[in-house]
């Protein structure tokens, strides 16, 4: 009977008649996600109650961070960001969602929607016993004893970092772009620390093609987070190499650098520990030096684990770099500089009397890498994780299992609450003259924090402090109006940073 009356409608009214009960199915399912659904009692955007769009537009907007921040603002810590997700603004949310599960807290796992990206290496593994695994095959080369052995390479690099930008930079005729010298110099040490040998971008004064790709790919992969959200960009990404001509040479590029990614790999197995420049040194505990002695990673597996120490352990620490250089170039944070040139000029007479743990020691050399990574962190975004099963509190809210959340890193680096007076401004001071510090996350914690931390600071201390002792120097740009180099950084998973231009001279300590 109903099946007659289908069949009697003129293809006009066939049309209208779907798309009708299509409006209806849409607007009852926006009325339940707005009205009935058990996030609907948080406020936000009102587009992220009903789809992913509003996730999705700040997302590919390269401003995450701020819109996330503004809508904490506008309406409160614990909002709604899309259908199934909420993101939290208080410290107390970061240490419920991302610390290590006990007796009475269950984990919160990381997100299949942002993580799964077909690559379960030790970042990306979704299933906690085997992050364990991974984790374990890791973590000795990255404890402190490790990173000692390690640190020579850090110091060779450094010390040919700082002999090439006085040689380019004609000892501060020419101002040189530190965005990407410092991306030199980080891909150069974790390449060595990775592969055994190093991509020599400083050396040669260029940027290695395998390096150029790894970036464009992150960069413009970012995209791909949103595959789970928006059903059309699945299909869209698969079918949009036959159509473009770009589509198709940045699939080409991913698979050539797959493949290049693979060959370092074998190499790197194939020579065992041995560094490039380890004539110079004791032998070094690279990264991948354990899981391959204890064995049980495919070279395939060991290539993927590779590819993400490149990714986060480098551009992470040149980010920081590059942004100290800037806030110390500021006119209005001159005294800052002097304060830390003068501590470190103190406490090394000589470049060659800097070490990982002497830097430890110096307070203000301390403060002025934590301040930058509270105001700009390398990674901002509050990392997604699932409630687990049963639901669990969050800062005193109870999630129910299977909701999305995040507490945001950005926001909470810049709440007065969490950092003290005046959040937006630059002010080391907060870390070592004040009587409390402030809480920040720059790589967070719990069972996923960075397992680069060590390393990370050691050579972030040895950068600094030698760039400080060796050179005096300026900003070489218009930084008014649209000079402002911060402003105009996007964030594309991570940060894509302008050009930074600095005239580098050489201090009367090494003339
Ligand atoms: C300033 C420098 C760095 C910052 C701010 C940073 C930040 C972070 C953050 C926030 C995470 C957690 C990400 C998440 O939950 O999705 C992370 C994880 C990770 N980082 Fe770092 N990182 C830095 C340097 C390094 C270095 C030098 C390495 C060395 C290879 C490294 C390797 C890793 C790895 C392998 C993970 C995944 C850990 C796991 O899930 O067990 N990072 N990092």
């Amino acid at each position: 009977m109903a099946l007659e009356m289908v069949l009697s409608l003129s293809p006009a009214a066939l049309a209208v008649s779907v798309a009708f009960i299509v409006s209806v199915y849409w607007l009852a399912n926006y009325a339940f996600l707005y009205w009935l659904h058990p996030l609907s009692k948080y406020p936000g955007p009102p587009l992220a109650a009903v789809s992913e769009l509003w996730y999705a537009s700040a997302w590919t907007s390269g401003l995450w961070n701020r819109r996330i921040q503004e809508a904490h603002n506008r309406y409160g810590d614990i909002i709604r960001i899309a259908p199934n997700e909420l993101s939290f603004a208080t410290a107390q949310a970061f240490r419920d969602i991302y610390g290590a599960p006990s007796k009475t807290r269950k984990l919160f796992p990381k997100s299949d929607r942002f993580y799964d990206n077909g690559h379960p290496n030790i970042a990306f593994v979704l299933d906690p016993e085997e992050h364990a695994r991974q984790h374990r095959m890791f973590a000795p080369q990255f404890r402190p004893s490790a990173v000692r052995t390690q640190e020579p390479i850090v110091h060779s690099h450094v010390d040919l970092w700082l002999e090439q930008l006085a040689a380019r930079g004609s000892n501060g005729a020419l101002p040189v772009d530190v965005s990407k010298w410092f991306e030199w110099l980080t891909f150069d040490i974790i390449g060595e620390l990775t592969f055994g040998e190093s991509f020599n971008a400083t050396r040669d004064n260029k940027s290695h093609p395998w390096v150029s790709i790894l970036l464009d790919t992150t960069y413009s992969g970012s995209i791909f987070n949103l595959r789970k959200r928006l059903a059309f960009v699945g299909p869209l990404m698969r079918w949009m190499p036959y159509v473009s001509a770009t589509a198709r040479a940045a699939v080409d590029s991913i698979t050539q650098h797959g493949a290049m990614t693979l060959a370092k790999t074998r190499k790197r197995i194939e020579v065992g520990p041995a560094h490039s420049n380890s004539s110079k040194h004791a032998p070094v505990d690279d990264f991948l030096e354990h899981a391959i002695r204890v064995g049980g990673m495919s070279d395939t597996e060991l290539a993927n684990q590779a590819m993400v120490m490149l990714t986060a352990g480098a551009e992470t620490s040149a980010t920081v770099l590059t942004t100290v250089l800037w806030y110390l170039s500021q006119p209005a944070h001159a005294h800052c500089l002097e304060r830390l040139r003068s501590e470190v000029r103190t406490a090394f007479p000589n470049l060659a009397d800097v070490t990982g743990d002497a830097t430890a020691k110096l307070p203000y050399l301390n403060a002025v890498l934590e301040e930058t990574m509270r105001l700009f962190p390398p990674s901002p975004v509050g990392p997604p994780r699932v409630s687990p099963v049963g639901g669990e509190s969050v800062d005193g809210t109870f999630v129910p299992g299977g909701v999305y959340v995040s507490a945001d890193v950005w926001t909470i680096h810049h709440d007065a609450r969490t950092v003290g007076e005046r959040p937006d401004k630059f002010e080391p001071e907060r870390w070592c003259d004040a009587p409390t510090k402030p809480y920040t996350v720059p790589f967070s914690i719990g069972p996923r924090m960075c397992i680069g931390v060590t390393l990370a600071w050691v050579e972030m201390r040895i950068a600094l402090a030698k760039a400080a002792i060796a050179f005096d120097w300026e900003l070489a740009q218009d930084t008014s109006g649209s000079g402002d180099w911060m402003e105009e950084a996007r964030l594309k998973q991570l940060w894509k940073k302008p050009p930074l231009m600095i005239r580098f001279r050489p201090s009367e300590k090494t003339e």
